[in-house]
Protein backbone atom coordinates (compact mmCIF):
# COMPACT_ATOMS: atom_id res chain seq x y z
CA UNK A 1 0.00 0.00 0.00
CA UNK A 2 0.96 3.68 -0.77
CA UNK A 3 1.63 5.23 2.39
CA UNK A 4 0.78 9.60 2.53
CA UNK A 5 3.86 9.82 4.91
CA UNK A 6 7.47 8.38 5.08
CA UNK A 7 8.69 9.86 8.12
CA UNK A 8 6.42 10.40 11.04
CA UNK A 9 6.78 11.91 14.91
CA UNK A 10 4.06 10.06 16.44
CA UNK A 11 3.01 11.59 20.07
CA UNK A 12 1.45 9.39 22.35
CA UNK A 13 -0.47 10.72 25.48
CA UNK A 14 0.91 9.52 28.91
CA UNK A 15 -2.47 10.11 29.80
CA UNK A 16 -4.01 7.33 27.38
CA UNK A 17 -1.96 4.48 28.66
CA UNK A 18 -3.65 4.39 31.82
CA UNK A 19 -6.55 2.78 29.37
CA UNK A 20 -9.34 1.16 31.32
CA UNK A 21 -7.31 1.02 34.67
CA UNK A 22 -7.49 4.55 35.54
CA UNK A 23 -3.83 4.86 36.75
CA UNK A 24 -0.50 3.54 35.71
CA UNK A 25 0.39 1.73 32.71
CA UNK A 26 -2.83 -0.52 30.98
CA UNK A 27 -1.28 -3.58 29.81
CA UNK A 28 -3.99 -3.90 26.82
CA UNK A 29 -3.69 -0.60 26.00
CA UNK A 30 0.41 -0.49 25.43
CA UNK A 31 -0.24 -3.48 23.64
CA UNK A 32 -2.13 -1.93 21.03
CA UNK A 33 -0.54 0.80 20.13
CA UNK A 34 2.91 -1.47 19.99
CA UNK A 35 0.93 -3.71 17.28
CA UNK A 36 -0.36 -0.42 15.11
CA UNK A 37 3.22 1.28 15.34
CA UNK A 38 4.82 -2.04 13.99
CA UNK A 39 1.93 -2.83 11.43
CA UNK A 40 3.10 1.30 10.24
CA UNK A 41 7.02 0.09 9.99
CA UNK A 42 6.37 -3.21 8.67
CA UNK A 43 5.49 -0.41 5.38
CA UNK A 44 8.31 1.22 5.25
CA UNK A 45 7.14 4.16 7.48
CA UNK A 46 9.93 5.59 9.48
CA UNK A 47 8.76 6.15 12.70
CA UNK A 48 10.01 8.26 16.11
CA UNK A 49 8.02 8.62 18.83
CA UNK A 50 7.29 10.90 21.97
CA UNK A 51 5.32 9.59 24.77
CA UNK A 52 3.45 11.87 27.97
CA UNK A 53 3.80 11.01 31.18
CA UNK A 54 0.45 12.53 32.80
CA UNK A 55 -0.72 9.04 33.73
CA UNK A 56 2.08 8.96 36.30
CA UNK A 57 3.21 13.06 37.07
CA UNK A 58 2.56 16.13 35.94
CA UNK A 59 5.10 19.21 37.12
CA UNK A 60 1.99 21.53 37.01
CA UNK A 61 -0.52 19.22 39.21
CA UNK A 62 2.55 18.99 41.68
CA UNK A 63 3.31 22.69 42.03
CA UNK A 64 -0.71 23.25 42.54
CA UNK A 65 0.08 20.41 45.56
CA UNK A 66 3.38 22.06 46.94
CA UNK A 67 5.87 20.61 45.15
CA UNK A 68 8.71 22.50 44.13
CA UNK A 69 8.27 23.55 40.15
CA UNK A 70 11.65 22.12 38.86
CA UNK A 71 11.58 19.00 40.90
CA UNK A 72 8.22 18.33 39.93
CA UNK A 73 8.85 18.90 35.64
CA UNK A 74 12.13 16.44 36.27
CA UNK A 75 9.64 14.26 37.94
CA UNK A 76 7.53 14.18 34.78
CA UNK A 77 10.35 13.79 32.32
CA UNK A 78 11.18 10.87 34.48
CA UNK A 79 7.31 9.45 33.78
CA UNK A 80 8.11 9.88 30.62
CA UNK A 81 11.26 7.86 30.33
CA UNK A 82 8.96 4.81 32.25
CA UNK A 83 6.48 5.42 29.53
CA UNK A 84 9.29 5.11 27.06
CA UNK A 85 10.66 1.85 28.50
CA UNK A 86 7.62 0.42 28.70
CA UNK A 87 6.48 0.65 24.86
CA UNK A 88 9.86 -0.18 23.87
CA UNK A 89 9.47 -3.64 25.76
CA UNK A 90 6.02 -3.84 23.91
CA UNK A 91 7.38 -3.34 20.72
CA UNK A 92 10.48 -6.15 21.18
CA UNK A 93 7.99 -8.25 22.50
CA UNK A 94 6.66 -8.73 19.75
CA UNK A 95 9.46 -8.55 17.26
CA UNK A 96 9.58 -4.67 16.62
CA UNK A 97 13.17 -3.35 17.25
CA UNK A 98 13.09 -0.34 19.26
CA UNK A 99 15.68 2.08 20.72
CA UNK A 100 14.99 4.96 23.71
CA UNK A 101 17.28 8.08 23.26
CA UNK A 102 16.64 10.16 26.53
CA UNK A 103 17.08 14.03 26.26
CA UNK A 104 19.11 13.71 29.59
CA UNK A 105 22.02 11.22 30.00
CA UNK A 106 20.97 8.42 31.94
CA UNK A 107 23.14 5.78 30.37
CA UNK A 108 22.06 2.41 30.59
CA UNK A 109 19.10 2.98 30.82
CA UNK A 110 18.74 4.43 27.27
CA UNK A 111 21.55 5.85 24.92
CA UNK A 112 21.39 10.04 25.09
CA UNK A 113 19.08 11.34 22.22
CA UNK A 114 21.00 12.95 19.51
CA UNK A 115 19.14 13.78 16.01
CA UNK A 116 21.81 11.68 14.22
CA UNK A 117 21.16 8.37 16.54
CA UNK A 118 17.50 8.84 16.38
CA UNK A 119 17.59 9.16 12.43
CA UNK A 120 20.09 6.47 12.39
CA UNK A 121 17.70 3.91 14.13
CA UNK A 122 14.77 4.75 12.17
CA UNK A 123 16.56 4.45 8.91
CA UNK A 124 17.79 1.10 9.87
CA UNK A 125 14.33 0.10 10.84
CA UNK A 126 13.96 1.10 14.58
CA UNK A 127 11.64 2.91 16.32
CA UNK A 128 13.29 5.59 17.46
CA UNK A 129 11.20 6.32 21.41
CA UNK A 130 12.84 9.61 22.70
CA UNK A 131 12.12 9.82 26.28
CA UNK A 132 12.68 12.61 28.63
CA UNK A 133 10.44 15.53 26.91
CA UNK A 134 12.69 18.33 25.78
CA UNK A 135 15.11 17.69 29.15
CA UNK A 136 14.19 21.20 30.36
CA UNK A 137 11.40 22.17 32.84
CA UNK A 138 8.44 24.37 31.73
CA UNK A 139 7.87 22.74 28.45
CA UNK A 140 5.64 19.59 27.51
CA UNK A 141 6.01 16.71 25.61
CA UNK A 142 4.22 18.37 22.95
CA UNK A 143 6.58 21.01 22.72
CA UNK A 144 9.41 17.86 22.92
CA UNK A 145 7.11 16.24 19.89
CA UNK A 146 7.46 18.97 17.58
CA UNK A 147 11.15 19.90 18.50
CA UNK A 148 12.13 16.02 17.87
CA UNK A 149 10.02 15.87 14.59
CA UNK A 150 11.66 19.33 13.18
CA UNK A 151 15.33 17.75 14.36
CA UNK A 152 14.59 14.40 12.50
CA UNK A 153 12.81 15.75 9.68
CA UNK A 154 9.56 14.53 10.13
CA UNK A 155 6.54 14.88 7.26
CA UNK A 156 4.15 15.28 9.93
CA UNK A 157 3.60 15.19 13.78
CA UNK A 158 0.57 13.09 14.18
CA UNK A 159 -0.43 13.21 17.55
CA UNK A 160 -2.68 10.65 18.78
CA UNK A 161 -5.10 11.33 21.79
CA UNK A 162 -8.41 10.50 23.39
CA UNK A 163 -10.44 12.43 21.13
CA UNK A 164 -10.62 12.30 17.66
CA UNK A 165 -9.84 15.90 16.47
CA UNK A 166 -9.26 19.57 16.95
CA UNK A 167 -12.97 21.14 18.36
CA UNK A 168 -14.03 24.72 18.55
CA UNK A 169 -13.71 24.03 22.81
CA UNK A 170 -12.50 21.26 24.63
CA UNK A 171 -14.88 18.20 23.64
CA UNK A 172 -14.68 16.43 27.02
CA UNK A 173 -16.22 19.43 28.81
CA UNK A 174 -18.66 20.90 26.24
CA UNK A 175 -20.85 18.76 24.55
CA UNK A 176 -21.66 21.19 21.90
CA UNK A 177 -17.90 21.82 20.56
CA UNK A 178 -17.78 21.41 16.49
CA UNK A 179 -15.01 19.49 14.85
CA UNK A 180 -12.91 20.83 12.18
CA UNK A 181 -11.37 18.64 9.70
CA UNK A 182 -8.60 21.25 9.38
CA UNK A 183 -7.17 24.56 10.75
CA UNK A 184 -4.49 26.86 10.29
CA UNK A 185 -1.87 27.21 13.45
CA UNK A 186 -2.90 31.07 13.53
CA UNK A 187 -6.37 30.13 13.80
CA UNK A 188 -5.64 27.66 16.74
CA UNK A 189 -3.51 30.43 18.13
CA UNK A 190 -5.95 32.95 17.93
CA UNK A 191 -9.05 30.85 19.36
CA UNK A 192 -6.68 29.66 22.26
CA UNK A 193 -7.86 26.45 21.78
CA UNK A 194 -6.10 24.26 24.23
CA UNK A 195 -5.27 20.78 22.23
CA UNK A 196 -1.57 21.42 22.17
CA UNK A 197 0.35 23.98 24.06
CA UNK A 198 0.91 27.58 22.25
CA UNK A 199 4.94 27.13 22.71
CA UNK A 200 4.46 23.34 20.85
CA UNK A 201 1.83 25.20 17.62
CA UNK A 202 4.08 27.95 17.22
CA UNK A 203 7.10 25.94 16.93
CA UNK A 204 5.36 23.90 14.56
CA UNK A 205 3.90 26.82 12.48
CA UNK A 206 7.74 28.76 12.56
CA UNK A 207 9.48 25.42 10.90
CA UNK A 208 6.36 24.20 9.09
CA UNK A 209 5.40 21.13 10.88
CA UNK A 210 2.28 20.09 9.69
CA UNK A 211 0.04 18.36 12.70
CA UNK A 212 -2.76 15.62 12.85
CA UNK A 213 -4.90 15.25 16.00
CA UNK A 214 -6.51 12.09 15.95
CA UNK A 215 -8.26 9.53 18.54
CA UNK A 216 -5.33 6.63 19.15
CA UNK A 217 -7.34 4.72 21.08
CA UNK A 218 -9.50 3.07 18.33
CA UNK A 219 -6.86 0.74 16.76
CA UNK A 220 -6.80 0.45 12.99
CA UNK A 221 -6.56 4.65 13.23
CA UNK A 222 -2.86 5.50 12.73
CA UNK A 223 -2.97 2.99 9.68
CA UNK A 224 -5.87 5.05 8.35
CA UNK A 225 -3.91 8.29 9.40
CA UNK A 226 -0.35 6.81 7.69
CA UNK A 227 -2.86 5.81 3.99
CA UNK A 228 -4.25 9.32 4.11
CA UNK A 229 -7.77 8.85 4.72
CA UNK A 230 -9.32 11.63 6.20
CA UNK A 231 -9.73 10.95 10.00
CA UNK A 232 -9.17 13.52 12.61
CA UNK A 233 -7.97 17.46 11.94
CA UNK A 234 -5.33 18.41 9.90
CA UNK A 235 -3.27 22.06 12.14
CA UNK A 236 -1.34 23.12 8.81
N1 LIG B 1 -10.31 22.61 21.34
C1 LIG B 1 -10.01 21.36 21.69
N2 LIG B 1 -10.12 20.36 20.78
C2 LIG B 1 -9.78 19.09 21.12
N3 LIG B 1 -9.33 18.71 22.36
C3 LIG B 1 -9.19 19.67 23.29
C4 LIG B 1 -9.53 21.03 23.01
N4 LIG B 1 -9.29 21.76 24.12
C5 LIG B 1 -8.83 20.91 25.06
N5 LIG B 1 -8.77 19.65 24.57
C6 LIG B 1 -8.30 18.49 25.35
O1 LIG B 1 -6.98 18.17 24.92
C7 LIG B 1 -6.76 16.78 25.15
C8 LIG B 1 -5.71 16.26 24.21
O2 LIG B 1 -4.40 16.63 24.62
P1 LIG B 1 -3.38 15.57 25.21
O3 LIG B 1 -2.05 16.27 25.26
O4 LIG B 1 -3.47 14.27 24.50
O5 LIG B 1 -3.98 15.36 26.65
P2 LIG B 1 -3.25 15.39 28.03
O6 LIG B 1 -2.56 16.73 28.10
O7 LIG B 1 -4.39 15.21 28.99
O8 LIG B 1 -2.30 14.23 28.00
C9 LIG B 1 -8.10 16.14 24.90
O9 LIG B 1 -8.28 15.01 25.72
C10 LIG B 1 -9.11 17.24 25.18
O10 LIG B 1 -9.82 17.01 26.38
O1 LIG C 1 10.14 18.93 27.99
C1 LIG C 1 9.43 18.57 28.95
C2 LIG C 1 8.42 17.59 28.85
C3 LIG C 1 7.70 17.22 29.98
N1 LIG C 1 7.95 17.81 31.18
C4 LIG C 1 7.23 17.37 32.40
O2 LIG C 1 6.67 16.09 32.19
C5 LIG C 1 5.27 16.08 32.51
C6 LIG C 1 4.54 15.07 31.68
O3 LIG C 1 4.47 15.46 30.32
P1 LIG C 1 3.08 15.86 29.62
O4 LIG C 1 2.21 16.57 30.59
O5 LIG C 1 3.40 16.59 28.37
O6 LIG C 1 2.50 14.47 29.33
P2 LIG C 1 1.02 14.05 28.76
O7 LIG C 1 0.09 15.19 29.07
O8 LIG C 1 1.14 13.89 27.27
O9 LIG C 1 0.71 12.78 29.45
C7 LIG C 1 4.84 17.53 32.34
O10 LIG C 1 3.72 17.82 33.13
C8 LIG C 1 6.08 18.28 32.82
O11 LIG C 1 6.08 18.34 34.23
C9 LIG C 1 8.93 18.80 31.28
O12 LIG C 1 9.16 19.34 32.34
N2 LIG C 1 9.65 19.14 30.17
Amino acid sequence: METKYKRVLLKLSGESLMGEQGHGIDTVRLGQYAAQIAEIVGMGVEVGIVIGGGNIFRGLSGAAKGFDRVKGDQMGMLATVINSLALSSALESIGQPARVLTAINMYPIGEQYSNRRAIEAIEGGEVAIMAGGTGNPFFTTDTGSALRGIEIGADVMLKGTRVDGVYTADPEKDPTAVKFDEISYDEVLARGLKVMDVTATAMCRENGLPIVVFDMDTPGNLLKVIAGENIGTRVY
